[in-house]
């Protein structure tokens, strides 16, 4: 499924080739791409905010010399981008709006990116937030991170939310709004067992080494055996 052997730009390469990436000797970073929130954009009046502060628009170009994988895309709005990575080492790659949208405090919508995929099989792309937009506006995903599965072949969608609890988000066609991460995944063959091996965890889980702050000798504190489920 993945070639270790660097093949040169431009040649052939199997769905699911590894190929080093070496980018033109023209190639400017942040040359632009439409999605980009533009900083001095009009915004509408107050509550409403249009997130921006979105400086680096996205070079939809791979690390230098990192193995890339080739995902083949449709753009189903010609008029939008394809997935970007808006710095060169980073592991997503930018999802635009297709649609304008406005969310109240607490609202969630499904929006379009306009386009859809085919992931080699043993891959998976996962729709995850975008941190910015997350801590300046409070927009989140809500199914964080919604999984593209090798197999879909629709539109890939973003189930945003506004979790902010006053403030209106109102997000324009193109805005980026999400990244998507593809990563390569196991299939499990799920074997029934009586006993499981010991591990050192056990089964503690869900806060049985500490929640936040410190105990009064410095050590993390400790709240008990984890959080109670059921009665
Ligand atoms: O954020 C997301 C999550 C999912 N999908 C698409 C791709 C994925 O392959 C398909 C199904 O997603 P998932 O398996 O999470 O949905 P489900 O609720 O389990 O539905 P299904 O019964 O169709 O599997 O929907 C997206 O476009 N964006």
């Amino acid at each position: 499924m993945t070639a270790t052997t660097p093949t040169p730009p431009g040649a052939p390469l199997p769905v699911g080739a590894l190929r080093a990436y070496v980018p033109p000797a023209d190639a400017v970073p942040g040359d632009g791409v439409a999605g980009d929130i533009v900083p001095g954009a009009q915004r509408p009046e107050p509550p409403t905010r249009q997130p921006t502060g979105d400086s680096v628009p996205p070079t939809g170009q791979p690390a230098v010399g990192a193995g890339t994988l080739e995902v083949l895309v449709r753009r189903l709005d010609p008029d939008l981008p394809l997935p970007a990575y808006a710095q060169p080492s980073d592991a997503g790659a930018d999802l635009v709006t297709a649609q304008d949208v406005t969310l109240a405090p607490g609202e969630r919508a499904i929006v379009g990116t306009g386009l859809s995929v085919a992931l080699p099989e043993g891959y998976a792309a996962f729709v995850h937030p975008r941190s910015g937009l997350a801590a300046r506006h409070g927009l989140s995903v809500v199914n964080a991170p919604g999984t593209v599965d090798a197999g879909y072949r629709g539109e890939v969608k973003v189930i945003l939310i506004n979790t902010d609890r006053s403030e209106v988000i109102a997000l324009r066609r193109g805005d980026r709004v999400a990244q998507l991460v593809v990563q390569r995944v196991e299939h499990a063959v799920f074997r029934e067992v009586d006993l499981l091996p010991d591990s050192v965890r056990g089964a503690g889980g869900f806060g049985s080494t500490g929640g936040f702050g410190r105990s009064s000798d410095g050590g993390p504190r400790r709240e008990g055996h984890g959080v109670r489920s059921g009665s």
